[in-house]
């Protein structure tokens, strides 16, 4: 990886400083804070260049209808589940949703982590109360701890460094999974022993089965499986801190352009997609793929200003709108900015996040969301782009490879008391491995209906 620059793409990158960055977490010692991210931009890039290239490449393909993106991964990363067992469960969640929505509808998976980075979270609330006592809300492990004491919700830079070394531990396991061979398409009943006792397991295995079939009959047609055994897999997560997305961007020798080597694909949050900020400023300046999320107050005129901003030379694959619109709202919603942003002839990947727009507050309490609301999303988002003649790139999911309880409904029927059980995120509820098996058979027959 390079080290010089052109100076207007460096002092570029630090333009973003002189904007407004919402959602950043007030560092109380700035000497710290800079020890921190020098040593993150003397550091090794956790991706390179050439990586998110081709993932750029990928995403294109999704947006023009010839592959399909599936991204998953906890709502929020913790240092403390950053552990074989756990990352294994999650890319063995994700290999299983792409086997049955390759399977199903006949398309390629593009498969992307929401790991190896997501561990900052923009928050409703700068604090949070019990029992009469205030503290700073908990920002994700990056930024502070969860435990509610004044030194743990205290924001602490050495977390930044912290944050890139589990992330490159879990890149490593990462990598280690989907190359060594345990993605190896010939294991695909492997991977779902021990979860056989119920309907979602039951209809992956059958599916499995057909798979095998498939390969002992190409197998005895003397085919070459090679190509079985690795799997492209990608990472990404939001890019929110920016002085950790600063410290770890690269120039590219190749071609001089700057690249966030903290993961291939960033995207930007609801909360700080303003146009004139200091994230869309940022990611503007980056050549990585790169993401908006966009929910339902988005006007047609601010998705648009976002396209030109940040996909000014129209490059396919280069920007993915995450629409994120709420069962209840995406049918009137979702149109008018598919219409305008069509209008453009920029080229756009469009997916669906149906987490975010359909969280509720269980009557025990609990931060939830009814899983017959997530698929009604998901249903709603490709009814629009079926309408309006456009693609339906992509699915972005809160899940996790563990049997929480955390999402109301699936099969399981997990109820209002059944989310006690195993409730287990820090912020926001995921889907558990079956509901996310659940969720990709649905999603199949939507694609093929596409
Ligand atoms: O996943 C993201 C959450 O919705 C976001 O961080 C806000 O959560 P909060 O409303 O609990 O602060
Ligand atoms: C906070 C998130 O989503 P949004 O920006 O859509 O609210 C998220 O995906 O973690």
């Amino acid at each position: 990886m390079p080290t010089t620059a052109a100076p207007d793409v460096l002092e570029g990158l630090e333009h973003f400083r002189r904007l407004v960055a919402l959602q950043q977490p007030t560092w109380p010692d700035a000497a710290a804070l800079a020890d921190a991210t020098t040593h993150l931009a003397s550091s090794s890039p956790l991706v390179v260049p050439a990586e998110a290239d081709l993932l750029r490449d990928r995403l294109a393909a999704a947006g023009r209808g010839e592959a399909f993106l599936l991204q998953g991964g906890d709502c929020a990363e913790t240092f403390a589940e950053a552990n074989a067992d756990r990352i294994r469960n999650k890319v063995r969640t994700i290999l299983q949703m792409a086997v049955i929505l390759t399977h199903g509808a006949s398309t390629p998976v593009v498969k992307m982590g929401r790991m190896a980075g997501q561990y900052a979270k923009p928050r409703s609330s700068d604090t949070e109360t019990r029992d009469g006592v205030t503290l700073p809300a908990y920002r994700g492990d990056m930024v502070n701890g969860h435990e509610f004491t004044p030194a743990h919700r205290v924001p602490d830079p050495q977390r930044l460094v912290q944050a890139y070394d589990i992330s490159a531990a879990t890149l490593n396991v990462v990598r280690a999974f989907t190359r060594g061979g345990y993605a190896d398409l010939r294991r695909v009943h492997e991977w779902n022993q021990g979860f056989m006792q119920n309907p979602a397991y039951a209809r992956y295995e059958r599916t499995a089965t057909e798979i095998d079939r498939a390969i002992r009959f190409m197998d005895a047609c003397g085919a070459d499986f090679d190509a079985l055994r690795t799997v492209e897999f990608f990472v990404s997560h939001e890019a929110l801190v920016l002085e950790y997305e600063r410290a770890l961007t690269r120039v590219d020798s190749r071609t001089g352009a700057a690249y966030d080597t903290s993961g291939h694909f960033v995207w930007i949050g609801e909360r700080t997609r303003q146009i004139d900020g200091a994230h869309v400023d940022f990611l503007s300046r980056v050549a990585n793929p790169i993401g908006v999320k966009l929910g339902p107050t988005t006007a047609p005129a601010d998705a648009v200003a976002l396209v030109e901003k940040l996909n000014p030379d129209a490059v396919p694959g280069r920007l993915t709108f995450i629409t994120r619109m709420g069962a209840g709202r995406i049918r009137e919603a979702l149109p008018p900015l598919v219409e305008a942003v069509t209008a453009t002839g920029v080229p756009v990947t469009w997916i669906t996040d149906a987490m975010h727009g359909n969280t509720i507050t269980s009557t025990s309490g609990y931060k939830t969301r009814r899983f017959e609301d997530v698929l009604d999303e998901v249903r709603g988002f490709f009814e629009v782009h079926r309408a309006l003649g456009t693609v339906p790139g992509g699915l972005h999911c809160e899940l996790t490879g563990d049997d929480v309880t955390e999402v109301l409904g699936g099969s399981e029927e997990i109820d209002d008391a059944g989310l006690a059980l195993r409730y287990e995120t820090l912020v926001d509820p995921r889907l558990n491995h079956q509901q996310s098996l659940e969720m990709a058979f649905q999603v199949a027959e939507m694609l093929r209906r596409s």
